[in-house]
């Protein structure tokens, strides 16, 4: 089972307009409503490459209710075991216009005591699950220090752990040694100012500073380039064979479920990079976060070049 934890859930809505145009009133041509944040979306993306998933994490009020109502409609092997808070989950809002521009609500304030049942109820799900990712931002009341918590949990249980954050958060939970991280530009940066992120080199730098605070792997994203990843087996770069247009809202989530799926599996380094990114074009060639095009996933994944450096 791989569990997935979503502590700042989102009601996910997506509009398809024309073209956004800054200081204009818009017609939306499409509205989409999705249960969103990010482990809920690597959940989606593993349960359409059919994998069995748990996804946890929190919600409340109207807008929560929403999102467990949508999940209602999820596949069996996907099974949702949120905790239920007093205060409201978020929206998101993304705009699409043949590419992608988002509005992220702030989230609910948990509550002390919201939180320490939580961390009960995912200790006892650990039991369970082989591999957690936790995905995303950390919604207010929460501890800077909350994801640390949580790897801390999931390293004591023998369960392998994947972490997609950014900022404080991801900054507090380094000591604690997740497997694998997945930080954006700026993170890189800032433990490597003077490394140029433009050149395979510069990104190395910076992935080797960061994994100096205790990581297993480091996995940074180049966008349409592909992936470098620092591992504890070496040092790999994967390219995809093309370009993909659409919307790419989501497909860092699609990136670290690929990799979930591959250590679930013990597929070695070359195949969970090349599956990692034909899932990210996949995740670009379908119209919502979350969701996969099957068909991209499937006639790219041998068309990536996998190197070792
Ligand atoms: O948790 P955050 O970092 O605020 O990101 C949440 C958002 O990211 C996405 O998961 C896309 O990665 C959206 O579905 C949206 O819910």
């Amino acid at each position: 089972m791989i569990l997935t934890v979503t502590l700042n859930a989102a009601l996910d809505l997506t509009y398809v307009v024309d073209a956004l145009v800054p200081h204009r009133a818009h017609r939306v041509s499409t509205v989409v409503e999705k249960a969103g944040g990010k482990g809920l979306n690597v959940a989606r993306v593993l349960s359409h490459l059919g994998e069995k998933t748990v996804a946890t994490g929190l919600l409340g009020g109207r807008n929560g209710s929403r999102v467990a109502e949508l999940l209602g409609d999820s596949p069996a092997r996907m099974r949702t075991a949120f905790a239920t808070i007093a205060g409201e989950t978020r929206r998101t809002v993304v705009v699409v216009d043949g590419d992608a521009t988002g509005f992220w609500e702030p989230g609910p304030v948990v509550t002390e005591a919201e939180w320490s049942s939580f961390v009960g109820h995912y200790t006892a799900l650990l039991t369970i699950s082989r591999v957690a990712v936790l995905s995303g931002s950390l919604p207010a009341g929460l501890p800077v220090d909350a994801y640390a918590v949580l790897v801390t949990a999931a390293r004591a249980a023998g369960v392998r752990v994947v972490l997609d954050t950014s900022g404080p958060a991801l900054a507090a939970a380094l000591p604690a040694g997740p497997d694998l991280v997945k930080p954006n530009a700026e993170e890189l940066a800032e433990v490597a100012p003077d490394a140029d992120l433009s050149t395979v080199d510069g990104v190395l730098a910076a992935a080797s500073a960061l994994r100096g605070h205790g990581v297993g792997t480091v996995l940074a994203s180049r966008g349409p380039e592909g992936l470098i990843a620092l591992t504890p087996d070496g040092a790999f770069r994967a390219v995809p064979p093309h370009a993909v247009s659409g919307n790419p809202t989501g497909a860092g989530d699609a990136c670290v479920a690929a990799i979930a799926r591959a250590w679930r599996h013990r597929t070695p380094w070359p195949g969970a990079l090349r599956d990692a990114v034909a899932a990210s074009a996949a995740a670009v060639a379908a119209p919502q976060a979350g969701d996969l095009d099957t068909r991209t996933f499937l006639s790219l994944r041998h068309g990536v070049a996998v190197t070792e450096l």
